[in-house]
């Protein structure tokens, strides 16, 4: 099971010394049924990764409630692992190392069955024949693929991934969300992807969470019903993303400004 639902979240970060406080998140909900791929989209600044850490447990709302299965969220767990853009791969471990570490810490499973999930969540993320190779030996997209098999050998009930593909090339960008989407198809998760990629999100997702500029609001909770696998030239795929583009666009460029004013201060 893995239905999360995020109910009225609020967030709000208290100012520094001279500055404001920051509002981030405000009454934003939303359901992900279980083993439904959603995508968490918005602008840079409009508190994807803030829900996503709030969903992780690494953070409390300041109002509102998350549950996972009816049970409230409350601090970080073996039941939602999470995917960083950064990879956050112990370098000193080899692929295998990696791998068996969050099994490792978990500490009731054999070391034969230990070895058997290890085994098995490298053949799954296609990194046979790498499993005594270091992080700085690999490739970003096969980095990126050693973190999702780690947080994959856990068997969480849900993958929380953060920007996973942003530090990649377009073109292992896109070889990796087809590596994704096999592997949702062939794991069934529940998984929750931060994006602020529209064809991303479109590409992947059953389901679009579109958040407006800071702070963060469920601006659209869009059901993607087209086809798999889905094609950017398809009529279905041009008109979503035709949608959400503008959905995106028609927000009041006011608080783009202030937002600018304040990195490029006029003399
Ligand atoms: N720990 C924090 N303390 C203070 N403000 C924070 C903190 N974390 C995030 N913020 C602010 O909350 C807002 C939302 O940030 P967040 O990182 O969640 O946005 P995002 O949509 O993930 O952005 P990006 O796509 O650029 O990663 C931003 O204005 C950010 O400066």
């Amino acid at each position: 099971m893995g239905t999360l639902i995020v109910d009225r979240v609020g967030k709000t970060y208290p100012g520094n010394k001279t500055g404001e406080q920051t509002v981030a998140l405000d009454g934003v909900s939303f359901t992900v049924a279980d083993n439904e791929f959603c995508a968490l989209l918005g602008h840079s600044g409009c508190g994807k990764t803030t829900l996503l850490n709030l969903i992780a447990g690494f953070e409390q709302p300041g109002s509102g409630s998350i549950t996972l299965d009816g049970v409230p969220v409350r601090r970080p767990g073996r039941e939602r692992a999470v995917v960083f853009q950064d990879y956050a791969l112990f370098p000193w471990l080899t692929v295998e190392g990696n791998i068996r570490f969050g099994l490792e810490t978990q500490g009731r499973i054999a070391a034969g069955e230990r070895q058997r999930i290890v085994d098995e969540h490298i053949r799954l993320v296609g990194l046979a024949g790498f499993e005594r190779h270091l992080p700085h030996q690999l490739s970003g997209g096969m980095r990126q693929r050693v973190a999702i098999a780690r947080a994959l050998a856990t068997d969480p009930q849900v993958l929380l991934l953060d920007e996973p593909f942003a530090a990649l090339d377009a073109q292992n960008r896109l070889l990796m969300q087809d590596e994704l989407a096999r592997i949702w198809a062939s794991e069934t998760k529940t998984m929750l992807l931060v994006t602020h990629s529209i064809e991303e999100a479109i590409r992947l997702a059953d389901r679009i969470v579109v958040l407006s500029r800071r702070p963060g609001r469920v601006r659209e909770n869009i059901v993607v019903d087209l086809p798999r696998p889905r094609h950017e030239d398809s009529a279905g795929f041009i008109a979503l993303r035709r949608h959400i583009r503008n959905l995106l666009n028609d927000e009041p460029a006011d608080q783009l400004a202030v937002e600018a004013a304040s990195v490029f201060p006029l003399a």
